[in-house]
């Protein structure tokens, strides 16, 4: 079962290779045209996702021999035809295979029945069932005119001049057309014309290098005129290696430049595309170049390290992404970091891909609190400072790239919770692992344990000494209680409760708590009474709930040391190192009583150690976040440790996680 949504920490630095998986546009093409020609063609490096599935699975419906292994594939091409006469073909939200296998299979004309998710069912088709209309094909709209599915009938086949094809607002109509034509160029030109400016052109590229691959050499006039000359024969070329996918390529390269923003990354190098590469938007990686991020180019990989000698940020400005329409929207979040506002044009198509991008993308961004500006065909988005952003849900649209896009604002100062993770699947199933692996998160030390254990005092000086801030959780907790006092709120009123932690209006500034308007020392809130009545309320679920989100919103850059009862269990799980702090009842209570008294709060030892005792016993036997250490937490018991000899040892358990990691 895919989850429901996928919580990314504050990232502070990437660094790393990724192995990129096959591009979706090329695995699509080859399959097809591997399906069309004459021989077998045994394909390399092919993409596993639901897209390539859906072209698949469709292959083998319409009798196509085929067997596929992990990346590899072996197909027995049909030369031109195939078998099955009739069938049912589920085309999912592939674009890449609807629209040429649409062609392929009307030219040749049978029985035939294309759909899709209902997504598919809004995105337009009208334009080439039109153009293949001219030829004679039978195709009919089983719903509305214009969008799948689509029924496909006996073709007429007839060839009389040129053929003509709408180009501004798919360019897949085109290329859906110049891979299948070849199959009725034997004795003939074939000659298609575009009508309105091309989109997309490097993809028709791609197209045109796979067909010279299949032995057909299109003749193209500009972008208005392409002639798949007669005597054109789809021959299989015997062993075909498909490039890696250059748009996910974009969100580690991004990731290369957004992880050294705190100078704590290294080089980010995505293997498997390269100057050589027959993708357009490899192109992104010379945008990002311009906007000032630092570009390695190998024959095979391309590497980012961060932004040039002497600039402190990416630089905003215009830019026309009409060759880049994919790889665009990584640039919507780069912008975000960048030192100026930035102008995202010709991306009309954006609105009839997966989802409408542009409404998706400028939504989503505003829910982080970015300023965006949109129209038909641009997009503009002003750069978030860094006391700007806001923790989100972001919603998905079930569109895996806004998915792999807003994995990357978890470099800005917010944590991000990811809706529907799972859809990334349709071109990248194994991608969140791979952003994990090459990212790091701000570090978190947590530090539980009972009263008095020594936790706030080690907390402090331990994130002195790493330059960390420092969480005192129980202060959180100690604050909502002292605020229930003096409103006179009751202490089981758990709704009234909750609210008050919701609203608590805190802030830390030089050592010193503020809270509308007052500032406090911590030894204020030290008392006994507020102690009691904090570990009261600490019991109530909706109370935790309530300071879950506040207690989260500490982690930023460099890190965090955070002291308390849950930090290594609940609020931050995956806390890099975790320390349950104790020591025997008898010296914990000995130590407050001393450090109350230091603090001119008046105090009995025996009341002190029964006091204690009592809060150990709520702490540890309520029903959520009860105290425990954490399975994979470091027991210290600092019974017979001094101060500095602890802080020492948490300093040492923290260097051996850092030379781990490293
Ligand atoms: N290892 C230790 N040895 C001696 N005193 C300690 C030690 N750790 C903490 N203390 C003292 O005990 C008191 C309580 O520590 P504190 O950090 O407030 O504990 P907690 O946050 O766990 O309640 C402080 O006065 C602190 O200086
Ligand atoms: N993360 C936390 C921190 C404190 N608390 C509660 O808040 C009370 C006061 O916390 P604290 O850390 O200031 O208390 P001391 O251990 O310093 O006495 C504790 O007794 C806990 O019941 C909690 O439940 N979870």
């Amino acid at each position: 079962m895919t989850p429901e949504f996928l919580d990314l920490p504050p990232l502070i630095g990437a660094g790393g290779r990724v192995a990129l998986p096959g591009s979706k546009s090329i695995s699509n093409r080859v399959l097809l045209l591997a399906a069309l020609a004459e021989g077998q063609t045994e394909i390399t490096g092919l993409l596993d996702s639901d897209d390539t599935r859906v072209m698949l699975s469709a292959l083998q419906s319409l009798g196509i021999e085929l067997k596929r292994e992990g990346s590899a594939a072996l197909v027995q091409g049909g030369a031109g035809r195939f078998p099955a006469p009739s069938a049912d073909l589920f085309m999912g939200n592939a674009g890449t295979a609807i629209r040429p296998l649409t062609a392929a299979l009307a030219l040749q004309g049978g029985d035939y029945r294309l759909h899709g998710v209902p997504r598919m069912h809004e995105r337009p088709i009208g334009d080439l069932v039109d153009a293949l209309r001219q030829f004679g094909c039978a195709i009919d709209y089983e719903g509305q005119a214009g969008y799948p599915p689509l029924c496909i009938g006996a073709s007429q086949f007839r060839l009389s001049g040129d053929v003509s094809v709408r180009g501004d607002v798919s360019s897949q109509f085109l290329t859906a057309l110049l891979l299948a034509l070849p199959l009725k160029a034997a004795e003939q030109d074939v000659v298609i014309a575009v009508q309105g400016e091309l989109i997309s052109k490097p993809y028709v590229e791609i197209t045109l290098n796979l067909l010279r691959r299949f032995g057909v050499s299109v003749q193209r006039t500009g972008w208005e005129r392409f002639v798949i000359p007669a005597g054109s024969r789809l021959r299989s070329p015997g062993r075909i290696a498909v490039e890696g996918d250059a748009s996910s390529a974009s969100y580690f390269l991004a990731a290369g430049v957004l992880g050294q923003l705190h100078r704590r990354g290294a080089p980010v190098r995505v293997e498997g595309v390269g100057r050589d590469s027959i993708q357009g938007d490899v192109a992104f990686a010379r945008v990002l170049e311009d906007l000032g991020a630092s570009v390695r180019w190998g024959d095979d990989f391309i590497e980012t390290d961060g932004l040039q000698p002497g600039l402190k940020a990416l630089r905003g400005g215009e830019i026309d992404c009409l060759a880049i329409p994919d790889a665009a929207m990584t640039l919507a979040m780069t912008a975000l970091f960048a030192d100026a506002p930035t102008t995202l044009t010709a991306i009309g198509s954006w609105r009839v891909k997966e989802t409408d991008r542009i409404h998706a993308m400028a939504t989503e961004l505003a829910k982080l609190g970015a300023q965006v500006e949109s129209g038909t065909d641009w997009l503009r988005i002003h750069p978030l400072q860094p006391d700007q952003w806001r923790s989100a849900t972001i919603a998905t649209y079930d569109d895996h790239r806004m998915a792999m896009c807003f994995s990357l604002a978890s470099f800005g100062h917010a944590d991000i919770r990811i809706a529907d993770p799972g859809c990334v699947a349709k071109t990248y199933p194994g991608y969140f692992q791979d952003f994990f692996r090459i990212t790091r998160p701000v570090p978190v030390i947590a530090i539980d344990g009972p009263t008095a254990s020594g936790k706030g005092s080690i907390a402090s000086a331990v994130a002195e000494a790493l330059g960390f801030d420092c969480l005192d959780s129980g202060v959180l907790y100690r604050l909502t209680a002292w605020a229930a006092l003096r409103q006179g709120v009751a202490l089981d009123d758990s709704a009234a409760l909750a609210q008050l932690a919701a609203t608590l209006p805190v802030s830390f500034a030089a050592g010193r708590i503020h809270l509308n308007g007052q500032s406090f020392d911590a030894a204020q809130l030290r008392t006994e009474a507020v102690g009691q009545a904090a570990s009261t309320i600490a019991a109530l679920p909706a109370v935790r709930d309530a300071l879950f989100a506040l207690q989260r919103s500490f982690r930023r850059a460099p890190g965090l040391v955070a002291d308390g009862r849950d930090m290594g269990t609940v609020v931050f799980p995956d806390a890099q190192l975790k320390v349950f702090l104790t020591a025997s009842a008898a010296s914990r209570a000995e130590r407050r009583y001393k450090q109350l008294i230091s603090q001119g709060n008046p105090a009995i030892l025996g009341d002190v150690f029964a006091e204690l005792l009592e809060r150990d016993a709520r702490d540890t036997q309520r029903a959520v976040a009860a105290l425990k250490p954490a399975a994979d937490a470091e027991l210290l018991d600092s019974t017979d440790l001094s101060l500095e000899q602890t802080v020492e040892t948490v300093l040492a358990l923290w260097r051996r996680h850092d030379v781990q990691v490293a």
